[in-house]
């Protein structure tokens, strides 16, 4: 059944329905909000973030880029960002009532491959997956629970972002560890599944042509992965069981020898715990430049150790993605998204020139200037950048689960 689009408040004001998505990350909430159109695709109002550092904000922006909302957050930030953002929703734009929220979580496990109704039940057994993502699982969860406390009738949907990995193939996604441990869950899941569905779906309203191609998505935010997709499926990525391996990332390390982990333990006597925080905190980007996992800092700087920083996250980008080309048995297109894909020339350039050998030309011109195509007019292997949009991805599984 269509929802309805609208309904009249106890003073007969016409009131709009609408869909909150709401993408948990490390630092930040990002969300969008969408007025459901019942015959049409939904409606973006606004987009904007809950920054929850040290100077916690709101701040939303309408479809077309004016400010509609700009303000400090007081107290415990989290909760009280969730609380703020509902408030502002509800009384100061413009009379919209919250007929569901969604949310980006980060593991799904072996169970949750399709976006679900978020159940007291179901909350919990999301809970049981901390282990495996213990940076991310913990922050998807806690704006769940506070919606859940402050609108208790609020239907909640969770989308997750191993589920766009489900059709990686066994051999792809087995680890050789003695058989039992896979089926005990012990495998490649993959991430960042969201941002790579929105891209599968962006790339086929372009062209199907294109979206038939043997394509490398680069995913590339401060979590940072690559996606091996053909005709718009996932068939190889650089996650694994966790959101840690594959490329290096702003704190975390990327792959590693296990050896490295076996010595810290074994013979350095570090415990697991601190182990993690190493290897999720204080890795990646930060641990190498010793200043900042944030790659417009790098950039900035002329420190060598931060120019090492942005050489080896290119080199392993660009090792990675020609590991995933011989999955696909070749490359015809290369999409660069996210913060650092859909606006670090630079590293666009440093990825590509690393895979020149396989086709890959890029038009040094178009690239500065972040062209939607930023590949020359002689390159073998399409290459494009597309902003990504999770949020859009939320709130279409979160209708389509209120509605069934
Ligand atoms: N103009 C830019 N130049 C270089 N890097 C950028 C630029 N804008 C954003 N970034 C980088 O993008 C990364 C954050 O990406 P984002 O996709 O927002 O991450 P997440 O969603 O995982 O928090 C940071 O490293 C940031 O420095
Ligand atoms: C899975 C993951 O790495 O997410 P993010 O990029 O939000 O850290
Ligand atoms: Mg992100």
């Amino acid at each position: 059944m269509e929802l309805a689009g609208e309904q009249r408040d106890e003073g007969w004001r016409l009131m709009r329905h609408a869909i909150l998505a709401l993408n948990a990350g490390s630092s930040s909430i990002k969300f969008g909000l969408y007025d459901l159109e019942p015959s049409a695709e939904l409606q973006l109002v606004s987009r904007g973030k809950l920054d929850l550092g040290d100077a916690p904000r709101l701040s939303a922006k309408a479809a077309d880029g004016t400010v509609q909302c700009d303000r400090p957050l007081a107290g415990d930030a989290r909760n009280a960002g969730i609380d703020t953002l509902l408030d502002w929703i509800e009384s100061e734009l413009g009379g919209r009532k919250l007929i569901a929220a969604g949310h980006r979580i980060v593991h799904g496990g072996r169970e949750f491959v399709e976006p679900v109704r978020l159940t007291p039940a179901v909350i919990e057994g999301l809970d049981r997956l901390t282990p495996l993502a213990p940076l991310h699982q913990p922050r998807s969860l806690a704006p769940i629970r506070t919606l859940a406390a402050l609108r208790p009738d609020l239907p909640q949907v969770g989308c997750f972002d191993t589920a766009f990995h489900q059709t990686i193939d066994p051999i792809v996604s087995r680890f050789a560890l003695p058989r039992k441990y896979d089926a005990e869950g012990i495998r490649r899941y993959g991430f960042h599944g969201l941002s790579y569905e929105y891209i599968a779906g962006r790339l086929k309203e372009i062209s199907p042509a294109l979206a038939a191609k043997r394509t490398i998505v680069a995913h590339l935010g401060n979590g940072a992965s690559l996606c091996a997709m053909r005709d718009g499926r996932s068939v190889d990525t650089t996650m694994g069981f966790s959101a840690l391996d594959g490329l290096v990332m702003g704190t975390r390390c990327g792959a590693i020898d296990p050896g490295v982990l076996l010595y810290f333990v074994l013979e350095r006597g570090i415990a697991g715990d601190a182990l993690q925080h190493m290897l999720y905190e204080e890795s990646g980007l930060l641990g190498i430049s010793g200043i900042s996992g944030d790659m417009r800092a790098l950039e900035a700087s002329d420190d060598p150790h931060a120019r090492e920083a942005v050489d080896l996250f290119a080199f392993r980008a660009a090792r990675e993605a020609a590991a995933l080309a011989n999955t696909l048995g070749g490359l015809e297109c290369l999409v660069f998204t996210a913060g650092i894909g859909e606006h670090s020339a630079p590293v666009r350039m440093a990825i590509c020139e690393r895979l020149r050998w396989l086709g890959v030309a890029i038009d040094e011109p178009s690239n500065a200037a972040h062209a939607e195509i930023i590949g020359r007019p002689d390159s073998k292997v399409e290459i494009r950048v597309v902003a990504t949009d999770e949020e859009s991805i939320i709130a279409r599984h979160t209708r389509m689960q209120r509605n069934a």
